[in-house]
C-alpha cells in the first residue's frame, strides 16, 4: 500500500513537474512567436536561448559567433543570451541613432540592466559601468580633462619610452646576451606586453610604480630584477585582483542573481570576486588617501605629478586650470569624492590594458605576415631616427610616425579588438527602420562595419595606405576600433602613443620573426578579443 502511496506520489510529481515544464515552455515560444519586430536569427531554446550554439559550436568565442551569424543572417538580426534579446547591427545607417555624439542622445547605458553591476560595487560609479547618465557625464567630464590634457600625453610618451627601457632590460638578461641568441629562445610576446600595459596604466593613472614586468621576469630567469620582492609581490596582487575582475565582472552582469546566490559553482565564483573588490577599494583608497595628503603639504605655486590620480583629486578646486562650472548645463563645480576617484581610476585599468597589450600583438602578427608594408614602416622610422636606435621617442616623432599610425588602424579595423559595441534604449525609438520598446539591447557588429565593402573598398585586404590618400576618409561611423558617439573611448589618444611609440621602438632596434608562420593568431574573443600566446625570436637589427 505504502509503495502504491509513492509511486502515485512520485507520478504526480513528475506530472507536476512536467506540467510546470510544458507551461513554462509553451508560455516561452508564445512570446518568442508574438515578440516585436520578429528578426531572422538562430532558434532559441527554452531557459538557454542560444547559449548552445555560442557555447559549443563556438566555444564561447564572440567574433566567431556574431561573424557566422552575420553572414547567416545579414545585417540586421537576433540572439538570445543570457536571458536577453540582443539585436545585432552591422550598418552604419542602422547605428547612427545609438552613436551619435550630441548631448541630446540619450541611449548611453551598456547594459539592460545594472542590478548586478551595483551588487559587485562597480555600478553607478566611474565612467565605464556607468548607467546612470548624470552621474556618467559628470565622471566622464574629469576623466576626459585629465586624459586629454597635453601634460598627460608628454607623460605616456615619456613612461612609453621609460617602460620599454626596462624591458629591454629584461629582454637583454633573457634573450639578447651573446651566448644566448645563438640559441633562439622563444618569447611569449603576448604575455610581456599584458605585463608592460599593467605597468604602463598603474603609473599614468595613480603615479604608482607596479611591477608586472619584474614579476614576470623573476619567473623566468634565475637572476632576479632588482626590485624588493616584497614590493614586487604587492603589485602583483593588486594587478592580479585587478584582473580577475576584468574577467569576471561579466557574471555579475549576465548570471542571475539566484545563481550568483545560491548555486555553489556561481556563488564561489561571485564571492571570490566581490573579496577582490574589496581589496582593489582598500588599496585604491590608500593611494587616493596619500596623494591628498601629498598634495595637501604642496604650496600652491608648486607644481604637481602629471598622473590622472592627481588631476581628478584637484579637479574643481583651487589647484585646478580649467574649474568646470557647469557640466551638461547643470551646476556641478564640487571636487570629486574619494569613491567617485576611485571608480575612475579603476576604469581606466579595466578599459586601458588588454586592448593595448593585444593591439600590440596583432601588429606584430600582421608585420611579419607583410614583408612589403613592413619594408615601408622601416623606411619610416630610419628616416626619423637616422640611425639612432636609443634616444627616447619625443611628441615631434610621434606626429611624424604617419605609416605606422596607419599601421595601428589598419590592424584595428581588419583584426578588431573590441569586436561588438553595446547600447540598451532607455526611452522608445525608431532604429534601423523598426519601432522599439524602452531596454531594448542592441549590439553594433564592429568587426563586419569593418570589413563591408560598401564602406570599405578591397575591406579584406591589408593595407595601410588607405589611411593616408588624401580625400579618402572613411565614411562615418564605419570605423569603430573605439567605439563612438559620447561614450566614444576616453583613452584612443594614450592608446594610439603607446601603439605607435611602441612600434616604432620595437622595430627600430630589433629584428621580430613569428615562430611559426603558418600558425593562425591564437585568440579567445570575449568583450575583448585576446591573443592566448604570441611566441616571436627577437635579435637586434645590424
Ligand atoms: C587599443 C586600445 C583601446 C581600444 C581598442 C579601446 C576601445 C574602446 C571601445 C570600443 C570602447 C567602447 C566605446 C563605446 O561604447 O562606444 C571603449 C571605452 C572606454 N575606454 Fe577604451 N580602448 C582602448 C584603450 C583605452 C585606454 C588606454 C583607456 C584609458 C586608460 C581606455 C579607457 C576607456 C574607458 C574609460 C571607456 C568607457 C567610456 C564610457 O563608457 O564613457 N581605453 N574603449
Amino acid at each position: 500500500m505504502t509503495m502504491v502511496l509513492k509511486l502515485f506520489e512520485i507520478s504526480d510529481f513528475l506530472l507536476l513537474l512536467s506540467a510546470i515544464i510544458t507551461i513554462y515552455v509553451a508560455q516561452y515560444y508564445y512570446k518568442y512567436f508574438t515578440r516585436v519586430n520578429p528578426l531572422p536569427g538562430p532558434f532559441p531554446f527554452p531557459f538557454i536561448g542560444n547559449l548552445p550554439q555560442y557555447n559549443l559550436w563556438f566555444k564561447g568565442d564572440i567574433k566567431a559567433f556574431y561573424g557566422y551569424n552575420y553572414k547567416k543572417y545579414g545585417d540586421i538580426y537576433e540572439v538570445h543570451l543570457n536571458g536577453n534579446r540582443n539585436i545585432v547591427l552591422a550598418r552604419v545607417e542602422y547605428i547612427e541613432k545609438l552613436l551619435t555624439p550630441s548631448i541630446k542622445n540619450s541611449h548611453l547605458a551598456r547594459y539592460p540592466n545594472d542590478e548586478g553591476l551595483n551588487e559587485l560595487g562597480i555600478g553607478g560609479k566611474g565612467i565605464l559601468f556607468n548607467q546612470d547618465h548624470k552621474s556618467w557625464k559628470y565622471n566622464r567630464q574629469f576623466f576626459t580633462q585629465a586624459i586629454l590634457s597635453p601634460k598627460f600625453n608628454n607623460e605616456a610618451i615619456y613612461w612609453t619610452n621609460r617602460l620599454f627601457d626596462e624591458l629591454e632590460g629584461y629582454w637583454n638578461k633573457l634573450y639578447l646576451k651573446e651566448e644566448i641568441i645563438k640559441e633562439n629562445k622563444n618569447i611569449d610576446f603576448t604575455t610581456w606586453f599584458s605585463q608592460y600595459t599593467n605597468d604602463m596604466i598603474i603609473k599614468l593613472l595613480t603615479g604608482e610604480r607596479s611591477y608586472s614586468m619584474a614579476a614576470y621576469f623573476d619567473t623566468l630567469s634565475d637572476e632576479k630584477s632588482e626590485h624588493p620582492r616584497a614590493i614586487v609581490d604587492d603589485s602583483v596582487r593588486l594587478v592580479q585582483a585587478l584582473r580577475k575582475l576584468l574577467v569576471g565582472f561579466i557574471l555579475f552582469v549576465y548570471v542571475p542573481p539566484f545563481l550568483r546566490h545560491y548555486i555553489p559553482y556561481f556563488k564561489n565564483k561571485a564571492d571570490d570576486l566581490l573579496q577582490s573588490v574589496r581589496f582593489i577599494n582598500k588599496r585604491l583608497d590608500e593611494i587616493i588617501k596619500n596623494r591628498r595628503k601629498e598634495i595637501e603639504n604642496t604650496p600652491l605655486d608648486k607644481s604637481l605629478p602629471n598622473d590622472m590620480l592627481t588631476s581628478v583629486i584637484t579637479a574643481n578646486t583651487p589647484r585646478d586650470v580649467n574649474y568646470t562650472k557647469t557640466v551638461g548645463g547643470e551646476a556641478l563645480n564640487r571636487p570629486l569624492t574619494d569613491s567617485e576617484i576611485r571608480g575612475n581610476i579603476l576604469d581606466g585599468f579595466l578599459a586601458g590594458t588588454d586592448t593595448t597589450a593585444n593591439t600590440i600583438s596583432y601588429i606584430v602578427y600582421y608585420l611579419a605576415h607583410y614583408p612589403d608594408v613592413k619594408k615601408k614602416m622601416m623606411e619610416e622610422i630610419d628616416m626619423i631616427f637616422q640611425g639612432d636606435k636609443t634616444r627616447p621617442i619625443t611628441e615631434d616623432d610621434f606626429q611624424k610616425l604617419k605609416y605606422c599610425e596607419a599601421i595601428v588602424k589598419e590592424v584595428s579595423r581588419i583584426f578588431t579588438v573590441v569586436p561588438t559595441i553595446l547600447r540598451t534604449i532607455k526611452k522608445p525609438d525608431e532604429i534601423a527602420g523598426y519601432k522599439w520598446p524602452v531596454n531594448t539591447f542592441f549590439r553594433i557588429n564592429a568587426d563586419a562595419i569593418h570589413h563591408n565593402k560598401d564602406y570599405w573598398e578591397e575591406p579584406d585586404k591589408f593595407n595601410p595606405d588607405r589611411w593616408l590618400i588624401e580625400g579618402s576618409e572613411s565614411k562615418k561611423l564605419s570605423f569603430l576600433m573605439f567605439g563612438g558617439g559620447l561614450r566614444i573611448c576616453p583613452g584612443r589618444k594614450l592608446a594610439m602613443i603607446e601603439l605607435v611609440c611602441l612600434t616604432a621602438l620595437l622595430y627600430r632596434k630589433y629584428e621580430i620573426d613569428l615562430v611559426d608562420m603558418n600558425a593562425s593568431l591564437d585568440v579567445v574573443s570575449g568583450g575583448v578579443t585576446a591573443c592566448n600566446e604570441l611566441l616571436v625570436k627577437i635579435k637586434p637589427r645590424n
